[in-house]
């Protein structure tokens, strides 16, 4: 057990699997809550603490309330400036969010388009004051929302991707996983695919999903989302394992969000063990880390004490997240140089410690 939380923070990250709207912090919130007061939510209808967990539906109940409150430009502006900055603090050189368009009737002027633009327009502030962090965008799609609407997102996606001077970088497929079905959304995902958007995919969230899940698989994805049920262990099966390993494909791993969501019953338990133990790419995200009241400091933390990762390891986990980003070669060197400037310092200090 490691419970040096310094090492984990000065850790450079990348972080892959972060929710715009899941990753608002309590400071935010509590702005969010001042500008709104008539809608009477309270703190604790946002996010879910320490040692609490909650079903899925629960879960899901909770980002409808965050929703309300981020319903203008001006909110989302905001929020994802916080959150990009918060990221930064924590040591985060890399950041892909990914948020779902929304248009809001009631709201003036608030369409998918100018919802895109203003997380864009976040993310360029951002870099124009100095925060030390490069910030990519992957449009969502809500499964929720069927066919029409994920085609709608896709040509949107399609647009920024060659209007953004390369923030907008690909598509997730998120959402409820029980609502919804996949198989529908294939040509939208196709399409993102063929025209160059990288796809980052939730799959088998949930039990049972194993037809969908090969579907989605056979596109295939950049990167995986969970992917918490694939393996035979969990109901999936040796083919979708086989398939991911053949190929590849990146695990984005959120271990708070799974305990607390209750798809996995303990950390260890989870299904990082079972990827890591096969030399498969990993990468530890937080999903939520407003909604699980987490960072990634700590999910890294968490992973080192369960499964008994030295810091050279958790060095190397890091390390090897930057293989697994959207963003392309160039970036991908610049960062590599950051991880070798840092190493010495920081894994040093680290193992006389351990
Ligand atoms: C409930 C639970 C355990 C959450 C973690 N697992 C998740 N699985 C699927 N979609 C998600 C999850 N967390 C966030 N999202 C998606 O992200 C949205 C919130 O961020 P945004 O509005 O897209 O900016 C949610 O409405 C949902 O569509
Ligand atoms: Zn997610």
């Amino acid at each position: 057990m490691d419970d040096n939380a310094e090492f984990y923070k000065d850790l450079p990250k990348v972080e892959l699997h972060a929710h715009l709207n899941g990753s608002v912090s309590v400071q935010t919130m509590e702005k969010l809550i001042r500008r709104k007061p008539h809608l009477n939510i309270e703190h604790s209808m946002t996010a879910i603490g320490k040692g609490q967990r909650r079903t899925l539906d629960e879960c899901f109940e909770v980002f409808k309330v965050i929703h309300k409150l981020v319903d203008t430009e001006e909110d989302i502006l905001m929020v994802a400036t916080d959150v990009i900055k918060e990221f930064a603090a924590d040591n985060v050189k890399y950041l892909e969010l990914r948020s779902t368009p929304r248009e809001e009737n009631h709201t003036a002027g608030l369409t998918k388009k100018s919802y895109i633009e203003t997380v864009i327009e976040a993310i360029q502030q951002c870099k124009n004051e100095g925060v030390d962090i490069d910030v990519r965008f992957l449009v969502a799609i809500d499964r929720r929302n069927g066919a029409e609407v994920a085609m709608e997102t896709v040509k949107l996606a399609e647009e920024f991707m060659l209007s953004s001077g390369g923030l907008v970088v690909g598509i997730d497929l998120s959402g409820d996983p029980t609502v919804g079905d996949g198989r529908c959304l294939l040509p939208a995902l196709q399409r993102a695919r063929n025209s160059g958007l990288k796809l980052s995919l939730h799959m088998s969230e949930v039990p049972s999903q194993l037809e969908e899940s090969e579907l989605l698989l056979n596109l295939p994805p950049d990167r995986i989302g969970h992917g918490t049920f694939l393996h035979p262990e969990m109901g999936g099966s040796q083919s979708l394992v086989d398939r991911a390993v053949k190929g590849r494909i990146p695990l984005e791993i959120c271990l708070t969000s799974n305990v607390k969501g209750q798809t996995v019953p303990s950390y260890s338990q989870h299904h990082l063990r079972y990827w890591y133990q096969l030399g498969h790419p990993c990468v530890i995200c937080t999903d939520d880390k407003g909604v699980f009241c987490t960072d990634l400091s700590q999910e890294y933390q968490l992973a080192a004490s369960t499964f008994g990762l030295r810091p050279d390891a958790v060095w190397t986990l890091s390390e090897r997240a930057v293989d697994c980003i959207f963003a392309g070669d160039e970036v991908k060197q610049q960062l590599r140089q950051k991880w070798t400037e840092l190493k010495p310092g920081l894994l040093q200090g680290a193992q006389l410690q351990a």
